[in-house]
């Protein structure tokens, strides 16, 4: 049975207020039991208002902390995202000084340092090549063209000629700039006859170069060395056959090719 406690507390109170009851044995009793009533009630209430008061302390709590847990993940996506950035650009620099550090300035070509790695690149075990040619070239007289027309022209000259000599050779054949007026050239699977005949085409078309600069024009050539790989060969006993048959090809006039 549902009991209704509103209608009860006023029957309660209405027999408490009734004088009529002053003086009824059982009065006193009730009057007790409606106070005691009264301070259940009372701690029901202290209780639920700390109980609410602690469910808003915790709720703010949880909001604060939600909210500086939001900052700070967004604080740490802005650095990820500034930390995968700066990765890039630190990528995209190393790979670009990688470029410069292996590239020669002037000629934009492969430096002598980058020259040096292909070659050594073929004296690895895994090498395909079983034949191998190197062939130094160098500008006969170079010193007179820097004295008589200055080292601008010099320098455009340089340029010219490792322009020239790419575009003559495919793609497997490796031009660079091994310093000064001097050239390496790389001839992967070619023997002595093959890269004789095309450091040969080279030596002729730069014979037959003429080179405009403003109204002056002036022509050059280059002296070759070309040595092949040996049974026991290193890097350097390679290249130094291949110098020593340039300052050869020196001696007997320039302008011509020397084997070693
Ligand atoms: N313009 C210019 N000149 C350079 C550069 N590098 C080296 N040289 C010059 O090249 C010249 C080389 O002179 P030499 O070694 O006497 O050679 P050469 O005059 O060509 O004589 P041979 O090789 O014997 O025919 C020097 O005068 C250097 O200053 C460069 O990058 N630019």
């Amino acid at each position: 049975m549902k009991i209704d406690f509103s209608a009860l507390e006023e029957d309660v109170v209405n027999i408490l207020e009734n004088p009529e009851y002053d003086n009824h044995p059982a009065r006193e009793v009730l009057g007790r039991l409606w106070e005691m009533n009264l301070n259940q009630w009372n701690r029901v209430e202290r209780i639920t208002r700390l109980s609410d008061s602690y469910q808003d302390m915790m709720m703010q709590r949880e909001k604060s902390l939600s909210a500086r847990f939001d900052k700070h993940l967004r604080q740490l996506e802005k650095i990820t995202r500034i930390s995968d950035h700066y990765q890039r650009i630190l990528k995209q620099m190393n790979s670009e000084l990688e470029q410069t550090a292996l590239m020669d300035p002037l000629t934009e070509l492969p430096n002598r340092r980058m020259m040096m790695k292909r070659l050594s690149h073929e004296f690895e075990p895994n090498s395909q090549h079983k034949v191998y040619c190197v062939a130094m070239v160098d500008v006969d007289h170079f010193k007179l063209i820097n004295d008589q027309h200055g080292h601008q022209i010099g320098d455009d000259v340089l340029v010219a000629l490792g322009q020239l000599m790419s575009n003559i050779v495919a793609e497997d054949v490796h031009i660079g700039r091994w310093g000064g007026e001097e050239f390496l050239v790389l001839l992967p699977g070619k023997d002595q006859g093959e890269s004789q005949s095309l450091m040969e085409q080279m030596r002729i078309a730069i014979e037959q170069l003429a080179l405009n600069f403003g109204d002056k024009q002036l022509t050059t050539s280059v002296s070759i060395g070309i040595s092949q790989y040996r049974q026991g060969d290193t890097v350097d006993s390679l290249l130094t056959r291949a110098d020593d048959a340039l300052y050869v090809a020196k001696s007997l006039g320039r302008n011509q090719i020397s084997l070693d």
